[in-house]
């Protein structure tokens, strides 16, 4: 089991107090969705998670050990931005951090065991419906592509926790949809814990589980860093509905006009 626990976590960049005393609990197997205004802190939570960023204060803990202070293969990671390597084929990409963990030095296996992580890297990149463009270079990709084939690069680690920034974020609303089925299927299918950060808030209703809010408390108008996000919502999506999306709807507005003014 991987379930997370957090307990009065900080995070601040010198004076610049980003998120203050979040508590969480999170059951191996959910989908947690995250939203929140620009800037309240949801990718340094999602990279404190990967481990590339470091709490300042409190625990993040898995399964009751404190998370390494550095990317593992049980965390995957997809961006907003395709994180592709532009200069490697879909296939290529996809076998990359097999082989890297393989070999190293060289980042390329030969023989019998390129052969396997090859075979691994089709059989993933069927899933996600790319299999008929194997040899194709990124820049040949449409955008929805370039999201599928990032989505097969961080699943062939075999995570147990995917940490998804905004993965459909750019792409066309009939994309958005297919990309919807993707990853529920996939989520379905390995059981992995998701954590996706959305500014659509019906997407983070219809995909979640869990629905988490970022969100100042307190707010000093004169000293806009002095106080951080936390998490002011933690609700059970998909099961129950105990807030309305349009009440949420009106504090993330609420807040983002504060942050303008
Ligand atoms: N490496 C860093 N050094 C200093 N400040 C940082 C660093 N990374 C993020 N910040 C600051 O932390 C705050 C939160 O940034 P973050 O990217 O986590 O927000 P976000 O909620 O994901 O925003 P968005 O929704 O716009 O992507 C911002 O004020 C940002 O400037």
């Amino acid at each position: 089991m991987n379930d997370i626990k957090i307990k009065n976590l900080w995070k601040e960049y010198g004076d610049n107090i980003v998120l203050e005393n979040i508590n969480l609990d999170v059951k191996a197997g959910e989908f947690v969705t995250l939203v929140g205004a620009s800037g309240c802190g949801k990718t340094t939570f999602l990279k404190m998670l990967l481990g590339t960023e470091q709490p300042t204060r409190g625990e993040l803990l898995l399964n009751g050990k404190p998370i390494p202070s550095e990317p593992g293969a049980d965390r995957g990671i997809v961006f907003q931005k395709y994180s592709v390597f532009s200069h490697l084929n879909v296939v290529e990409n996809v076998m990359l951090g097999e082989e890297f963990k393989e070999s190293p030095i060289l980042g390329r296996c030969f023989g019998k065991k390129r052969q396997a992580i090859r075979e691994r890297a089709v059989a993933l990149l069927e899933k996600v419906g790319l299999d008929h463009a194997l040899t194709k270079y990124p820049s040949e990709l449409s955008g929805g592509m370039q999201q599928r084939l990032a989505i097969a690069q961080a699943l062939i680690k075999q995570p147990q926790i995917l940490l998804l920034d905004e993965p459909f974020g750019a792409l066309d609303p009939g994309i958005r949809s297919d990309m919807h089925e993707l990853i529920l299927d996939i989520w379905r299918e390995t059981n992995i814990t998701i954590f996706m950060i959305t500014h659509d808030l019906s997407e983070g209703f219809s995909l979640g589980t869990q629905l988490l809010v970022f969100d100042k408390q307190r707010h000093d108008p004169d000293q806009p860093n002095r106080y951080g996000a936390s998490i002011t919502y933690d609700i059970p999506v998909g099961r129950s509905r105990k807030q309305s999306i349009s009440d949420i709807q009106e504090k993330l507005t609420t807040q983002q006009v504060k942050q303008n003014d």
